[in-house]
C-alpha cells in the first residue's frame, strides 16, 4: 500500500505542482493519475521514488516514510517506465534489460537468462536480444522498457505516459499486453496518462487531477463514468459517457434468444420473436441475416460484430445490434459459433437491469456491473 498525506510540492519558482493531494493506492492493482497538461501528475510519480521531495506532507510505502528508507534501495523496488522508453542507446536489448540485475550483483549468465524469460513475458522475440535500440519500432522499444522495470521483480512499477509516443494500434496491444502481464503478476502500478480513455481501459481506480495538482475525483472507472463528482471531471470525461459505462455491464444477464436457423418457424406472438434468419457457415460462424420476405436470392442482411454471450460487455452486444440494419445482434462462443442472438429492446431491457443492479434494487439481477471493463471492448 502506497499512501500520499496531504502532500504537497512547491518549486523553487514559488509554483505550485502538487496541492495537499491524498490518495490511498492499494496492492496489486493498477491506479492511474489523469488530468490536463501540467496538473502535477509527473511531479506526483516522481515523489513517489523520491525523485523528487514533497515540500509538505508525506509518502508512506507499507506504513513505512519513504523518507526512512535509503534512496538507491526504494528505487530498485519500483520498477520505471517512462514515454520512449529511455533506452540506453548504446547497449543491446539484452543489456538494457539486464540493467538493474546487474547492478544488484547478478552475474552475466544469470542477468542474461533473466532478460530473455522477460522479453517473452512482454511479448518480444528473444532473436531480438542483441539487437541496439535503434534497430526497434517505437512498440518493441516501449516492451524493452517495460521488461527492463520488471528485471528485477520489483514490487511496484511507475509508469509515465509509457505508450504516448506509438501509434493507435501499437498502443493498443501494449495496453492489452500490460493488462495481461499485470493478470499474471500483480504488481502495484501506478500509470501517469492524460488520456482520459486509457485510464479507463487499465485503471483499477483513477485519480483525476485538475490543474494546481488538486484532486478532483479518486474512484474506479465505472464509478466515475456514473457519477463525475463535478463539472470538470464531467468535462474531461468527455462524450458518450452512458455508451462507454455500457463497458462495464457483462451481458451475463442478457436473455438470448435462439438462433433462428434454416426452417425455423417464427413463433407466433412469443415476445422475442425473431423476424429474421441467420445464416452460418459449416462451423456454426454467422454469415449474415436473410429476411424471410425477401426471398433467397438476395444478398445478406449484414450481422454486425458478433459479441462473445459470456466474456463481453452489453456495449460490444449493443455495438452489434445498432451496426445490423435488422437491428439484431449475434452472440457467439469460443470458437465464434452463434449461440444465441438478441435484439435492441433485448439490450435494453439488459441495460435497465444493469443499472437497477447498481443501484441495490429489488428487480435487479445479481452482479451485472464489474469494475474493470468486459473483455472485448467497443
Ligand atoms: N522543476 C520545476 N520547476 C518549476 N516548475 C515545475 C518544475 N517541474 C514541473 N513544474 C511545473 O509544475 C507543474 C506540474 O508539472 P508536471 O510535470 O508534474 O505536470 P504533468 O501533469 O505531468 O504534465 P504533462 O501532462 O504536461 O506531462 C507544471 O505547471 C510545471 O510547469
Amino acid at each position: 500500500m502506497i499512501s500520499i498525506e496531504a502532500v504537497t510540492k512547491r518549486y523553487d519558482d514559488g509554483t505550485i505542482a502538487v496541492d495537499r493531494l491524498s490518495l490511498e493506492i492499494p496492492d496489486g492493482s493498477i491506479t492511474v493519475l489523469v488530468g490536463p497538461s501540467g496538473c502535477g501528475k509527473t511531479t506526483t510519480l516522481r515523489m513517489i521514488n523520491r525523485m523528487i521531495e514533497p515540500t509538505e506532507g508525506r509518502i508512506l510505502l507499507d506504513g513505512d516514510d519513504l523518507r526512512q528508507r535509503p534512496v538507491n534501495a526504494l528505487r530498485r523496488s519500483m520498477g520505471y517506465v517512462i514515454q520512449n522508453a529511455g533506452l540506453f542507446q548504446h547497449r543491446s536489448v539484452a543489456d538494457n534489460i539486464a540493467t538493474v540485475p546487474r547492478m544488484l550483483g547478478w552475474d552475466r549468465k544469470r542477468a542474461r537468462a533473466r532478460a530473455v524469460e522477460l522479453m517473452e513475458r512482454v511479448g518480444l522475440d528473444p532473436a531480438l536480444a542483441k539487437r541496439y535500440p535503434y534497430q526497434l519500432s517505437g512498440g518493441q522499444q516501449q516492451r524493452v522498457g517495460v521488461a527492463r522495470a520488471l528485471a528485477a521483480d520489483p514490487p511496484v512499477l511507475l509508469m509515465d505516459e509509457p505508450f504516448s509516443a506509438v501509434d493507435p494500434v501499437v498502443r493498443k496491444g501494449l495496453q492489452e499486453e500490460l493488462l495481461r502481464l499485470q493478470a499474471e503478476l500483480g504488481k502495484t502500478i501506478v500509470f501517469v496518462t492524460h488520456d482520459i480513455d486509457e485510464a479507463i481501459k487499465l485503471g483499477d481506480r483513477i485519480a483525476v487531477l485538475r490543474t494546481g495538482g488538486r484532486l478532483a475525483q479518486f474512484a474506479p472507472p465505472g464509478e466515475l463514468l456514473s457519477a463525475p463528482a463535478d463539472a470538470f471531471v464531467e468535462d474531461f470525461l468527455g462524450n458518450d459517457r452512458g455508451v462507454r459505462r455500457l463497458s462495464f455491464f457483462t451481458c451475463e444477464a442478457l436473455a438470448l434468444a435462439p438462433v433462428p436457423g434454416a426452417g425455423a418457424e417464427k413463433a407466433a406472438g412469443a415476445a422475442n420473436a425473431v423476424p429474421y434468419l441467420l445464416v452460418t457457415d459449416g462451423a456454426g460462424k454467422p454469415l449474415g441475416w436473410r429476411d424471410p420476405a425477401a426471398g433467397d436470392g438476395t444478398e445478406l442482411l449484414a450481422c454486425g460484430r458478433p459479441f462473445h454471450a459470456r466474456r463481453d460487455s452489453l456495449r460490444a452486444a449493443l455495438d452489434g445490434a445498432v451496426l445490423s440494419p435488422t437491428g439484431w445482434a449475434v452472440a457467439v462462443d469460443d470458437t465464434g459459433r452463434a449461440v444465441g442472438v438478441a435484439s435492441q429492446e433485448m439490450i435494453a431491457a439488459a441495460i435497465r437491469t444493469a443499472h437497477a443492479a447498481q443501484r441495490g434494487t429489488p428487480e435487479a439481477a445479481p452482479a451485472a456491473g464489474t469494475d474493470r471493463p468486459a473483455a472485448a471492448r467497443t
